[in-house]
Order: C-alpha cells, then structure tokens, then sequence
C-alpha cells in the first residue's frame, strides 16, 4: 500500500473548505454572564463577556485571581452553564443541550488536561490514555495513538500506575489522554500549575506540537507568563469581562500587562 500520500495529520488544511474551517472559531462565548449564588451574596464571574478562540491556535487565558478565567473555560467546555448569554463550541449552541448532550459533546468532541492530573490509581498509563475511547467502546486510531505516545514520550512507562510515575510523567498522560480521541479543543486548567519548570516546560511544548504539527486547538489558563509565553495570543479577564489580547506573547509583554491589570 502506498502511504506516502497518507497523511493522517494535515498541519495544513488542504482545501479551500478546511482553510475556512479553519478560519472560523472553535469556540465562542457571546454577551456571557455568570452569576453564582443570590441576593447579597452573588458573584458575577462573567459579566457579558464576548470571545472567538480561534482554531488551530494556542490560545492562553491569563487576569487577576477571581477575574472569571475557570468560569469562563468551564462554560466554553460545558462543564458548567451560563446564566445568559451563550457559549458554543464551533458551531453548536450549548444553552440548549441537556446533560445528556453535554456530556456526549465533552467526551466526542473536547479534551480537558487539569492541573490535578485527575488520572484513575488503579489504571495503568496506557489504559488512563485509552480511557475516554473505550468509555464509548471505541478503540484508538492506531497511527494518532503512536504519534501521541511518541509525542509525550511515555513509550517505556505505559504500562506503570500514576503512584508509579512522576508528576511531569503523570500530566504527560494526561495530555495524551486529552489528545487520544483528536478533539476539536483542548481546554487546559493551570497544567503545570503543579509541576517544576523542566516538565512544566516540556507538557507545554507537547501542547504547542499538537496545534502546529497536528492543528488541534488548545485554550490554557494559565497565571504563568512563561507559560502563557508558549502561547499564539493570550486574552486577558478582568472583572468578569475581557479587557485585552496579546498576539505573539513572550514572558516580558505578558508580566508588563499583568502588573498594570493588577495595579
Ligand atoms: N461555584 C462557585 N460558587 C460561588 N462563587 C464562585 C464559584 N466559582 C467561582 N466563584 C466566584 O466567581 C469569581 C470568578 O471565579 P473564577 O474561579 O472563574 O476566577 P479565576 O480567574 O479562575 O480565579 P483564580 O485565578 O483564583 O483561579 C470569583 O469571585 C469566585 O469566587
């Protein structure tokens, strides 16, 4: 069989219609407004908030403690609904889906990678990795599944338990396991929040493969300008509300934005 024309993974998009696909966002919160509690006790986490995160980049989500960044990733994933307002996820309106659906929609369609690792003890690397897929009796792609243990470089450790592997280790199999089923975005919670800088360096260089070599879609949050340096853009959150973006970020930009944000 010849192969040579086979590229599972287009960085590219190959045709007019991919290239417009591409264009259009892949996630999207118009007029978001969250409010927690009631009465003299509720918080506006998000207050009419609007963002397109585009797809195939890496996008970071950076602003003060309490600014809204968790909220505003848990209602684009829909792990968590608005108040008004609506998320989408491509084209898909989330407001109307029931529980149902939005599970069906995170395990089809999303990859989550949180700072806990949040990996089963009793489950080995590569069945944590396989997890998602086998929930819905699917079995990896055999190609994508190579490529992303490569990517990570767990090749030697699948066979360990989380207790057996170190953290970098451990959010290394939390990344593949978000990879495995190729979603459409990766929503990444503070992923080096507990590691060191060398694995905290490495799972955002894993990260950063996936959407240039792989064109996934990856939104981080993130309090760290390093990390947010590995980003494409980084929008910022105060109050409840997007108060800037900074293409092409690098560590400096990223601090220089953060000490006027919480000046
Ligand atoms: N389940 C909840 N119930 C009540 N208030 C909440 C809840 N979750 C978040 N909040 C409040 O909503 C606001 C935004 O919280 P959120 O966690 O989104 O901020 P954040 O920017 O992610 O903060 P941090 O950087 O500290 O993680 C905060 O004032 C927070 O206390």
């Amino acid at each position: 069989m010849d192969t040579s024309s086979r590229n599972p993974f287009p960085a590219v998009p190959a045709d007019a219609d991919a290239a417009a696909a591409a264009a259009a966002p892949a996630a999207r919160a118009v007029d978001a407004v969250k409010v927690y509690g009631r009465g003299d006790t509720a918080v506006r986490a998000l207050d009419g908030l609007s963002v397109d995160v585009p797809a195939r980049r890496f996008t970071a989500v950076m602003g003060p403690s309490g600014s809204g960044k968790s909220t505003l990733m848990h209602c684009l994933a829909g792990l968590d609904t608005l108040t008004s307002g609506e998320a989408f996820i491509g084209d898909l309106a989330l407001g109307g889906l029931s529980d149902q659906q939005l599970t069906v929609l995170r395990r089809e369609r999303l990859g989550f990678v949180f700072q806990a690792f949040n990996l089963l003890p009793t489950l080995t690397a590569k069945e944590n990795i396989t997890l998602p897929l086998a929930l819905v009796g699917r079995d990896p792609d055999p190609d994508w599944y190579a490529t992303v243990i490569d990517v990570v470089g767990l090749g030697d450790r699948l066979g360990h338990r989380p207790s057996e592997l170190s953290g970098g280790q451990q959010q290394r199999v939390a990344v593949a396991r978000a990879l495995v089923s190729r979603p459409e975005v990766v929503f990444a919670d503070e992923p080096t929040g507990n590691l060191d800088s060398r694995s905290g360096a490495e799972v955002l260089g894993f990260l950063r493969r996936a959407v240039d070599e792989f064109g996934q879609t990856v939104v981080m949050v993130t309090h760290d300008p390093i990390a947010a340096g590995y980003a494409d853009e980084v929008l910022f959150l105060a109050d409840g509300r997007l108060v800037d973006r900074i293409p092409e970020p690098d560590a400096e930009k990223v601090l220089d934005r953060m000490k006027h944000l919480e000046a």
